[in-house]
């Protein structure tokens, strides 16, 4: 598929994908969401690649959902088309994958980059939940992605206001695992993809399932979840090699089986 809102390059064993629609500030227009989820889908399919990096530009990672697309809708075109559901469809994706931000993530860049599984900021990085000052609130998970990962006080706060975060604070709060200076946003994630990359790929798609359902299940039940999956992944030949590795003091070599 030829891409036209975003740009998709392959860099050993990692995928970056980039924003590519300077013009609106990469605001997420219904063709974005098209390109986008066909990107990921094509890197969970990929063999060679192990991690993904979706990133933007230098001003903006995504300014929101596209408002002048959103503007004219009624309800029924929003009700009937289930407007926005498709975007959960990123959040299937089983390989890892980071969102590498620098300028505004606003709306719905803010909730896409909070779909990642981890995110990486650059010290340039305005983090907000806008959608109030439109007459709406958010609409891709935003009241409770942002919730979970900063807590009720100020995602409440950042929601009823508009307020937006700026980079020392989105580590602070939790939101982000790192913040960077701007030249160096791109390395640092691509860094850490590579990483990621190199680890075990079946251990990489349990330890990322593992994480996510302490969101949707009971403590004992997301333990009990983890043990079962730990205990499965002695049916890997990786798990042979990465322990055969450690003994012989040597790097493991992992296939994916
Ligand atoms: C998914 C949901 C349900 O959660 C909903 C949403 O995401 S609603 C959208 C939430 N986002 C916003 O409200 C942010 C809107 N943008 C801004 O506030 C500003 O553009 C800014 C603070 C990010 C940057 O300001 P500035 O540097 O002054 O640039 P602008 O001149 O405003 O923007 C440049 C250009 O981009 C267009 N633009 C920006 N954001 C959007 C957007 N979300 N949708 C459509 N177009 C957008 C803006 O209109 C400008 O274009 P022109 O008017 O010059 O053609």
């Amino acid at each position: 598929m030829t891409y036209e809102t975003i740009k998709v390059e392959q860099k050993g064993a990692v995928t970056l994908v980039t924003f590519d629609r300077p013009k609106a500030l990469n605001a997420l227009a219904n063709a974005v969401l098209e390109e986008l989820t066909d990107a990921f889908r094509a890197y969970d399919a990929d063999d060679s690649q192990r991690c993904l990096v979706l990133t933007g530009s230098e001003k903006a990672f995504a300014a929101g959902a596209d408002i002048k697309e959103m503007a004219p809708q009624s309800f029924g075109d929003m009700y009937g088309t289930n407007y926005f559901a498709g975007w959960e469809n990123i959040t299937r994706t089983r390989k890892p994958w980071i969102a590498a931000v620098a300028g505004y993530a606003l709306g719905g860049g803010c909730e896409v980059a909070m779909m990642a599984d981890t995110l990486i900021a650059a010290d340039t990085a305005v983090f907000g939940q806008p959608e109030i000052k439109l007459g709406v609130i958010p609409g891709m998970g935003g009241s409770q992605r942002l919730t979970q990962a900063i807590g009720k006080a100020k995602a409440m706060e950042m929601i009823l206001t508009g307020r937006n975060m700026k980079a020392d604070e989105a580590l602070t709060s939790g939101l982000v695992c790192k913040v960077v200076p701007a030249e160096e946003l791109l390395t640092e994630a691509m860094k850490m993809a590579e990483t990621i990359a190199e680890m075990p790929p079946l251990a990489a798609i349990a330890a990322k399932e593992a994480v996510n359902a302490s969101y949707e299940m009971t403590l004992a039940q997301g333990i009990n979840f983890e043990r079962r999956v730990f205990h499965g992944l002695f049916g890997t030949d990786d798990q042979k090699e990465g322990m055969a590795a450690f003994s012989e003091k040597r790097k493991g070599d992992f296939k994916g089986r």
